[in-house]
Formats: structure tokens, C-alpha cells, sequence
């Protein structure tokens, strides 16, 4: 987990901020929503599952003309047990899709390895570190640090072995937040991503995810977000 610092107070969203979030699903939309509570500076909107659908969909609402001042790639994510248990926040640091890349006899080699781009995308670190304080101070748990971006979800101790290596730190796994940063980054807006543990990243096991509990933290976080002030 990375260790964020700094002061708290002085942080935040602007009265007159735009802010576009990105969920997967409409279960996801509709937590977001309830936290919200109708702030008119948020606008919730669906990129589906996965990150290629996620940038396409976030690349879309960019292009449509609002001033949009942040995006936020918000969900349920699987989370890696000592750092972000089930029913905590996990806030990105960065977006790291973990599967971009060649195998080769020597193991995986990732796009950044081969030169051929980035498989990391920073988030904005002051809007991080002051949600994270202010999560904190509402009293809710969040850890803060990389999370990873997968086609396709964790499903043995292995992968999640595997993937923890190549993202050290790692808190949390989803399927869209490296796409919409992506999107983020190729319209320069500040990026976030936020998500809601509902299980564990390892073996399958779905009778044991607790969406609901992940739905109605990420609920509380958004009710959180809306009051960080600037
Ligand atoms: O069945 C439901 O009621 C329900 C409600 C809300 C969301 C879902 C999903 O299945 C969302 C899929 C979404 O969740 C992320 N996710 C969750 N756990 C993991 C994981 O361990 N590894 C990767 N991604 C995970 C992911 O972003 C999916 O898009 C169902």
C-alpha cells in the first residue's frame, strides 16, 4: 500500500467542478447515485465490463462537449486481502492493466518493457491523497496504492500470486479502470479511481462476494467525494 501524507483540509472538488464517473454496471451507477444524493456536478455514466468498452464509452462522453474537470473509474473490485479486506475502499494510485503485454520463454514482458506504451496510468495524486484523508476522517477504511485492470478477473491463487509480482503494492483488482484512465489521459483530465470491495482477489469463489456490503461503502465514499471541498 502506498503510504499517502500530507495535510488535511484544503482539498478537494470545486463548486463548479464536472465530474464524469464511469461504472461498470447499473447496480454500480445506482450506488453512485444514492450517494450522490443528486449533486448536479456528477454525471453517472455506464462503460461496461472490461477496459475495452470502458475506454471506448469514456472516450465517447469526453468528446461531447462538457467541460468535464475530473473522471472517476468507480466500482466493486476484488480486493488483496492484507491491504484492502471485503468491505473497504481502495483508492488508485495508478491503473495498471496487468495483462498488457507478450509472454516469452523468459516469462511476461510487459508494453512498457517493449517500448511500445504505457501499462500504468497515474491517477491524480492530490485528488487521491485528499480523499483518502477525507474517507478517513468520515471514518471509513481505505487503502490507497496500484490497482490493477484485468480482461480477465482473478480466479486462482496463482494469477493472483502472479499479478501481485508484477504490480507491487497492488490494493485491489477491477476490469475498467486502466481504460478509462486511457481515455483520461488522451483528453487530459485529472483521473481517479475509486472502488468497493466485494471479494477477495484469488481463487473463485462468488457464493462468498458481498455486494452489497461493496455497494453500500461505495455509497458512503461517494457521499464522501460530493463534500470534499477545494
Ligand atoms: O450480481 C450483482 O448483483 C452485481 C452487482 C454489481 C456488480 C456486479 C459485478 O459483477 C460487477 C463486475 C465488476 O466488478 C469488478 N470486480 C469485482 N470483483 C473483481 C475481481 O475480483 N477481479 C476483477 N474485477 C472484479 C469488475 O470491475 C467488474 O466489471 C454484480
Amino acid at each position: 500500500m502506498t503510504e499517502l501524507t500530507g495535510s488535511p483540509g484544503k482539498t478537494g472538488l470545486p463548486s463548479e467542478a464536472r465530474v464524469l464517473v464511469m461504472t461498470a454496471v447499473e447496480a454500480e451507477r445506482d450506488a453512485v447515485l444514492r450517494g450522490l444524493d443528486g449533486d448536479g456536478r456528477f454525471d453517472v455514466r455506464l462503460c461496461g465490463v472490461g477496459p475495452a468498452s470502458a475506454a471506448a464509452r469514456t472516450a465517447a462522453a469526453l468528446a461531447g462537449g462538457e467541460a468535464w474537470t475530473l473522471v472517476v473509474s468507480a466500482g466493486i473490485a476484488g480486493g488483496y486481502p492484507e491491504l484492502a479486506p471485503v468491505g473497504t475502499l481502495a483508492i488508485g494510485t495508478a491503473s495498471v492493466a496487468a495483462d498488457l503485454g507478450v509472454e516469452t520463454a523468459d516469462g511476461f514482458a510487459s508494453v512498457d518493457e517493449l517500448g511500445f506504451g504505457a501499462s500504468g496510468i497515474a491517477a491524480d495524486a492530490s485528488l487521491a491523497e485528499a480523499l483518502l484523508q477525507a474517507l478517513n476522517r468520515a471514518g471509513l477504511v481505505a487503502a490507497a496504492g496500484p490497482i490493477v485492470t484485468a480482461s480477465t478477473a482473478t480466479g486462482t491463487a496463482a494469477t493472483a500470486a502472479l499479478r501481485a509480482a508484477r504490480v507491487p503494492g497492488a490494493v485491489a483488482e477491477g476490469m475498467e479502470g486502466y481504460g478509462v484512465a486511457v481515455a483520461a489521459s488522451d483528453a487530459d483530465k485529472p483521473f481517479i479511481e475509486l472502488r468497493a470491495i466485494s471479494n477477495a482477489v484469488g481463487p473463485r469463489d462468488r457464493d462468498a462476494w458481498r455486494i452489497g456490503d461493496a455497494l453500500s461503502a461505495l455509497s458512503a465514499a461517494f457521499a464522501i467525494l460530493k463534500e470534499v471541498e477545494l
